[in-house]
């Protein structure tokens, strides 16, 4: 600093580099005025149509999705608006986001300070999500390597409650920032000069007063000796302002999230390794870091912290993709019947698991019996390309996961390799269905490193990865939504059965402590979906790059998409050893997601096994569990026409509280089926006739 601080006391010469800087620039008559009303189209040259949310504009028909009228009806009936205010509000100019983005300023803040964030009430969630859906269809795909739009989002994310979203966005800002300041980077161009393009619309005075601070190195940000080759206004925007703002954003959104590593971790790497003198981010790490809950990790270096958080299960307001499986019934009958001719899909009342929802009772689906079924008999057998396994050396089947032939096998000459990447399927069909389905995407790409051979206690979410890897690559090679595809669409993710704007609490936008299960920051909705910093943003990021997506412009995989995905995935998937026994201790090392026996709901009294090979399939049970509450149930007689056909989603024959914590998981709450009801009463007569004596 000193040397640089020097070198430019000579007034002159640092006028001259100043003049330079700016003469580069073509000052346009938008830099003189101020940014109130400057619309991002004086630079853009886009269109200045706005979409109604019925998708219209002065008779265009816009691409992009806009929020689907029941679900803004749903968001606004608690305030008795009608979707007419949205309407209004999407065709109002909306020139107040681009001057939020022109305006948008970073000022280190003291320890306890109120954060600039103002935390919205109620009333504002309507308008903050049509906000939202705005900015994510029309802004993003225009501006895609725009740091300050991607900063704004997060910023509403946050507002909004939801600090997972906010983290992910902050994430690719701070990319954004990196590829800014790093002229090697293949997204260097772009992101330079849609930055300049924004700075070239800042008031000129401002511009000049952010360089002369620059120039005698008051501005509090570590000096870094310019690049001949970078763009010297824009960098020292991005250092100076969206680059702590951007720290800022993720290290909040994880913590709030209670992703304790990579919160700290970033909050750290920003005060500490990059210099912000930022006393609220160092507060951020500091609260926690003397909480008792976290004392205990204190000993332990950063890189032993947990990480794993949970976050909302929901589907977003946004969400155009989620399907009416009720209304879609007889559609998935016809795919039901592919694969198990005598059963059907019905509606079914469960009872609700969670306080996730407003009922005691749901609406769901569950698979019954269209004819009478034999004892033993096999009634659905089912094949999925969804399927990954977390080893690198084991000898399965690339889409089925099904054991290859072993050399000198009968059917080791049916094994197929790829003849462009060498990956073995066990016979042609898996190779050609492969193709057809996910191969294509991920043929040649060096994606075999990634959540592979992991230890055992991160080989459940190291599966869930992969699953995902698998998701995305079949949404590549089919050209669809990952949403829309056969295999996960119809998935029931245990959503939320609430109206966020019902619950909703203004979430905590400035930094206090974060309780456990804190449900402010969220919005007031409870939280279940599993979340880190790793799974959910840095690793999908990872994969989409090396399957040469564009992380930056294609918006079929946000977070909240991947989000989406974990949420059904996590509840539906099976998940097996790959073989030899003495593995138990490393944790499943297999799993696949079949779209229609995941449709089976489970009891601890089942009436029919599983089993899971190539494919996997349902026997109706020749004998059933014996229990006793159980009275004058015939048994290993079959299953009659018109039953629901009862899966079993944990090892039956253990006791009630071990089946419980086993199906939990996937339930999303205690069993209640008949069978765990009575014995868990039974269990608690026995701890009061116990207490009394
Ligand atoms: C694998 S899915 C089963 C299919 C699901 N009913 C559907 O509509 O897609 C698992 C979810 O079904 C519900 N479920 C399954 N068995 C249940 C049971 N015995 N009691 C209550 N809910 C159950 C829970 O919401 C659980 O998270």
């Amino acid at each position: 600093m000193e040397a640089y601080q020097k070198s430019v006391q000579d007034v002159d010469t640092a006028l001259a580099r100043l003049n330079a800087t700016l003469g580069s620039y073509k000052l346009g008559a938008n830099n003189a005025r101020s940014s109130r009303g400057c619309s991002p189209e004086a630079t853009f040259s886009a269109s200045k149509k706005v979409p109604a949310a019925s998708g219209e504009a002065s008779g265009t028909r816009f691409a992009t999705p806009v929020l689907p009228h029941e679900r803004l009806e749903q968001l606004l009936k608690p305030f008795g608006s009608t979707t007419e205010t949205l309407v209004e509000l999407e065709q109002e100019d909306n020139s107040s986001i681009w001057k939020e983005v022109l305006e948008l300023r970073y000022t280190p803040l003291e320890r306890g300070e109120v954060s600039p964030l103002r935390a919205i009430q109620k009333g504002d969630l309507p308008e903050w999500l049509s906000y939202i859906h705005y900015i994510q269809n029309k802004y993003i795909p225009k501006y895609p390597y725009l740091v300050t739009i991607r900063l704004l989002l997060s910023r509403r994310y946050l507002q909004a409650g939801y600090p997972d979203l906010a983290a992910g966005e902050a994430y690719r800002a701070l990319l954004l920032c990196d590829a800014v300041q790093d002229a090697s980077d293949e997204y260097h161009e772009q992101a330079s000069s849609q930055l300049r393009n924004v700075i070239q619309q800042i008031p000129l005075v401002q511009r000049i007063s952010m360089l002369k601070g620059e120039l005698v190195g008051d501005t509090g940000a570590p000096y870094r000796e310019p690049d001949d080759d970078m763009d010297v206004e824009v960098d020292v925007w991005v250092r100076e302002q969206y680059q702590p703002w951007a720290y800022r954003l993720l290290a909040l959104g994880l913590l709030r999230c209670g992703c304790q590593k990579s919160g700290h971790f970033f909050a750290r790497q920003a005060v500490t390794d990059k210099g912000y003198e930022d006393r609220w981010l160092e507060q951020c790490f500091a609260d926690e870091q003397t909480d008792e809950t976290i004392a205990k990790y204190h000993k332990e270096p950063l890189k032993d912290w947990p990480d794993k958080g949970y976050v909302r299960r929901e589907i977003y307001p946004w969400n155009n993709w989620e399907p009416d499986r009720l209304g879609d019934l007889s559609a998935l009958n016809e795919q039901m019947a592919e694969v198990a001719p005598k059963l059907e899909l019905r509606a079914v009342e469960l009872p609700a698991l969670t306080n996730a929802v407003s009922s005691n009772i749901v609406t769901q689906l569950g698979v019954f019996a269209k004819e009478d079924i034999k004892a033993g008999e096999v009634v659905l057998d089912e094949n999925t390309m969804l399927t990954a396994n977390n080893k690198l050396q084991d000898a399965l089947c690339d889409a089925c996961n099904a054991d290859l032939p072993t050399i000198g096998s009968e059917n080791f000459l049916q094994a197929v390799e790829c003849p462009e990447c060498q990956v073995v399927f066990c016979s042609q069909e898996c190779f050609e269905r492969a193709e057809q389905s996910y191969h294509q995407a991920v043929c040649g790409a060096d994606l075999d490193a990634l959540s592979r051979d992991v230890p055992p206690a991160k080989a459940a979410d190291a599966l869930y990865a992969l699953l995902l890897l698998r998701a995305m690559a079949m949404a590549e090679t089919q050209d669809c939504h990952p949403l829309e595809l056969n295999e996960v669409k119809y998935i029931w993710g245990d959503f939320h059965g609430l109206t966020p704007t019902e619950r909703f609490q203004p979430p905590a936008c400035h930094w206090e402590k974060r309780e456990p299960n804190d449900i402010v920051s969220h919005g007031g909705i409870p939280q279940t979906l599993p979340f880190s910093f790793e799974h959910n943003i840095k690793l999908p990021l990872q994969m989409l790059e090396k399957m040469d997506i564009n992380i930056f412009t294609e918006q079929k995989y946000d977070l909240w998409v991947i989000n989406t995905l974990y949420a059904k995935f996590r509840g539906t998937a099976s998940a097996r050893l790959s073989g030899l026994g003495g593995r138990a201790i490393r944790g499943p090392e297999v799993t696949a997601v079949h779209p229609m026996w995941c449709l089976a709901n489970h009891s601890c009294d089942p009436n029919v096994r599983w089993e899971w090979g190539g494919s996997i399939k349902f026997w109706a049970r020749q004998e059933r569990i014996g229990w006793r509450g159980k009275e004058g149930q015939a048994t290993g007689d079959g299953i009659k026409k018109g039953e629901e056909i009862l899966n079993h989603y944990c090892d039956v024959d253990l006791p009630v509280k071990e089946r419980r914590e086993w199906a939990r998981g996937s339930l999303g709450g205690d069993c209640m089926c008949e069978r765990c009801v009575f014995e868990a009463g039974e269990g608690e007569q026995g701890f009061e006739a116990e207490a009394k004596q």
